[in-house]
């Protein structure tokens, strides 16, 4: 087989913190240009009964690991019952987990027997990380630039970009295009996504929400979550793996883009939150207090949606009627404090011209509140005090910023603002922030870059494999 490389994008989940739990909400989640990388290739091994699976991950200390799958079991398709034996390296419960689902999946289905042995290469970009001490490789042609650490990947701090979700995405992918591909039709990647989310699911020891590996899969989403009985049903053996991950799981994915103009900003905290923790506390308000969250609840989803709702409108306004895009862009772009200020100055009329954009600041708005209730009702830290001041002066010393929330789960991880930009920035953003602000955050690389899973070329990875 020749080398094959395949990408995915990390995330942020800028609307549907803990709601997206549950399938009734939707949630938005946006793609970003910091991206996990993988590079594969298989030759057929001595014995046709057996592969011998490596996975490299050279940007950590202890980054092998290796496995032995075989397929002398009767019973091959649920997700335990592959031989799959680890002989060298420390433990990573994610890359078991993959090769565990995409073998019990091929020996359920007899799509392929297993002989190849298979090498794969994991790099990722530099923000899932902080560069603390890390050394900057590139390959040879310039295109790409690693951080290489000197610690192994569980000791390095993680920014929250969802590493897991995309190193399981596209080790997914990858062996699904070894173990499964027939001829030149391509795997659904409805497919792919189910497999990465049992495999997730499976490393995790638990059923989360699923939405930084759709993220992974398809992109900026529009996102509502599958029932999570269907992967209960394949972790518990009552279901096989190819049974589950070839049905329709009637999940929401639409691709929904930040409008032209609008910049995705997000800056790293020092210190971080845990979302377990968090996710727990919230779950016990919720039962306990019911007629309490369910207003909550209720008021959190409407301003979710309407932040939806707004950057498809702006969207469609883009399309329609440019010249009127731009010179609301024009006119947003420059102003700063939009969070306390911006509906003073306007009449009925501009309120009509600029319906879409003021849609996005109140739904943002609204949001933050609704989070700073539930911080109150639920003693879980989401948007707390230091973050409020924070997000508040990042509004008020970024221009353009029409607003900021804490993504995800919240707490102390990270901020994440959408800033208007003017008609011609297309690099980096100079951020004007005063020294006492820039303490606190470190602002990251990094964009909204909406498309999911892609193939990449194999030849920006020369040099670093
Ligand atoms: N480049 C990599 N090489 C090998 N394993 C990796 C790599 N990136 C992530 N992993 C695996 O994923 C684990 C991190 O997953 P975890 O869910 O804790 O973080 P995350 O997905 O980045 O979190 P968050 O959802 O907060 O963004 C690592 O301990 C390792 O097992
Ligand atoms: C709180 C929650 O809704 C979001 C967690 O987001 P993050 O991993 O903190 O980015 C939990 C989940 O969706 O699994």
């Amino acid at each position: 087989m020749v080398l094959q490389a395949f990408s995915a994008p990390g995330k942020a989940l800028l609307a549907g913190g803990y709601l997206v739990l549950d399938p009734e909400y939707n949630s938005y989640v946006t793609a970003l240009s910091s991206r996990m990388h993988c590079v594969f290739d298989s030759h057929p091994s001595e014995n046709e009964l057996k592969s011998i699976v490596s996975i490299l991950s050279p940007q950590f200390a202890y980054g092998k690991w290796v496995y032995e799958v075989g397929s002398n079991s009767d019973s091959k398709d649920r997700i335990d019952s592959v031989d799959v034996h680890q002989i060298e390296g420390p433990s990573n419960p994610f890359v078991e987990s993959v090769i565990r689902v995409i073998t019990a999946y091929v020996g359920g289905s007899d799509i392929q027997k297993f002989g190849d042995d298979i090498l794969i290469t994991i790099f990722l970009d530099p923000e899932y990380h902080t560069r603390d001490g890390a050394q900057a490789q590139t390959s040879s042609n310039g295109k790409r630039q690693f951080l290489y650490h000197q610690e192994d990947i569980t000791s390095v701090p993680k920014t929250g970009l969802g590493s897991s979700a995309g190193l399981v995405t596209v080790l997914t992918a990858a062996l699904a295009q070894i173990y499964i591909k027939k001829s030149d039709i391509d795997i659904p990647l409805d497919l792919i996504h189910n497999l990465a989310q049992i495999a997730h699911c499976y490393a995790q020891g638990k059923i989360g929400s699923g939405f930084d590996v759709a993220a992974a899969v398809y992109g900026s989403i529009k996102y509502r979550r599958f029932d999570p009985e269907l992967i209960a049903d394949v972790i518990d053996g009552a279901k096989s793996v190819a049974e589950t991950a070839n049905r329709e799981w009637n999940f929401g994915h639409q691709v929904v883009l930040l409008p032209p103009r609008v910049r995705l900003v997000m800056g790293d905290i020092k210190g971080g939150s845990n979302t377990p923790k968090l996710v727990s506390l919230v779950l016990n308000w919720k039962n306990s207090k019911p007629s309490e969250s369910d207003v909550v609840y209720e008021k959190l989803n409407n301003a979710n949606e309407l932040l939806i709702a707004s950057l498809q409108a702006l969207n469609a306004l883009h399309e329609e009627n440019p010249e009127l895009y731009d010179e609301m862009m024009d006119y947003f772009s420059q102003l700063t404090q939009l969070q306390t200020h911006w509906y003073l100055g306007f009449n009925d009329n501009l309120k009509e011209r600029y319906l879409a954009m003021l849609g996005l600041i109140s739904a943002i708005r609204s949001i933050r509140s609704q989070m700073r209730t539930m911080t109150r009702l639920s003693a879980a830290s989401i948007e707390p005090i230091p973050q409020t001041f924070l997000l508040n002066q990042l509004a008020a010393q970024v221009p353009g910023c029409i607003g900021g929330v804490v993504p995800g789960a919240g707490g102390y991880d990270a901020v994440a603002l959408l800033v208007v930009t003017s008609k011609e920035a297309s690099g980096p953003l100079a951020l004007p922030l005063e020294p006492e602000v820039e303490h606190r955050v470190s602002m990251l690389q990094l964009r909204e870059e909406a498309q999911g899973l892609k193939p990449e070329d194999v030849k920006n990875y020369t040099g670093l494999l």
